[in-house]
């Protein structure tokens, strides 16, 4: 499923958090958003994953208009892995992650064998089948952040949408969470902090700056030295990473510009 995001505006208490957004993410790729704090990443995702109605514009699942669909029409395509969750019930992981389901099927359904297996099946494949039984309000933020991840992945979804989703993770399960949802070669766009994660991850990778994209393309035509110096303030080397090809950051220092907004 194409994932388009159209002239997007989102303003709010008076402000406009994001003017004019456009974004492609075609059919099973892996799109990145990445840019400094505050420039309007989670909000665009929010859109997207319909939390937040956007003042202008529009997002189109296969030219669809998803504000037009059905609130289960859009869960079923679209699942999310955000910074807003709250568990707050003492549900065990294996309950969370069933709770992915639930776009699927009616309120009074029960559980099919089906549903358990895909359940356990995605559990697995975040390293975290071991869990199952505990509750989630006991596990550490990574393992919480594992189950999460589970759950979006058990919705099975066409467009996934993922902010910060290696937060709390070591880097063993950073690298293997970013390569799992590369091989599910489900559409995907996903916010990253860590730029040279993003350079591995992504096909495309669009920078946001001020609530605007300011460049966009592939890692290699956007994280250049010039765009991490302008939008980031941070003097960086860029090498190739030697089993991938991907550009990888080395970090000078930051620059000494006033960037307090
Ligand atoms: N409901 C709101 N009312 C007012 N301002 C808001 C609201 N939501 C977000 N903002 C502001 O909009 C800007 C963009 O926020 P957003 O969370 O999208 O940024 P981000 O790029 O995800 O940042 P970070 O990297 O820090 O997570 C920030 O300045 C934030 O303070």
């Amino acid at each position: 499923m194409e994932l388009r995001v159209e002239n997007l505006a989102v303003s709010a208490a008076g402000r406009t958090l994001v003017a004019g957004l456009r974004l492609a993410v075609p059919s099973g790729t892996v799109v990145g958003l990445v840019g400094p704090n505050g420039s309007g990443k989670s909000t665009t995702l929010r859109c997207v994953y319909r939390v937040l109605r956007p003042s202008a514009g529009s997002v189109l699942l296969d030219g669809a208009d998803l504000w037009r669909l059905s609130a289960k029409d859009s869960a079923r395509s679209v699942a999310a892995l955000t910074q807003d969750h709250h568990v707050e019930f003492d549900f065990t992981a294996a309950e969370v992650v069933a709770m992915g389901r639930s776009p699927h099927k009616s309120m009074l359904d029960r559980d099919t064998e089906a549903d358990r297996e895909i359940c356990a099946g995605v559990l697995r494949q975040v390293g975290a089948a071991h869990l199952a039984e505990r509750s989630f309000l006991t596990l550490s933020g990574g393992e919480r952040q594992r189950v999460l991840a589970a759950r979006a992945l058990a919705q099975r979804p066409k467009v996934l949408v993922l902010d910060e989703p290696t937060n709390h993770l070591d880097i063993r399960h950073q690298l293997e969470l970013l390569a799992l949802i590369r091989e599910t070669g489900v559409t995907t766009l996903v916010a990253l902090h860590d730029l040279n994660l993003a350079a591995t991850t992504c096909d495309r990778i669009y920078v946001l700056d001020e609530g605007r994209v300011v460049a966009s393309g592939t890692p290699h035509e956007v994280l250049t030295p010039e765009l991490v110096a302008e939008v980031f303030g941070v003097h960086a080397h860029v090498v190739t990473h030697p089993d991938s090809g991907a550009p990888q950051l080395i970090y000078a220092h930051a620059l000494t510009t006033d960037r307090t907004r």
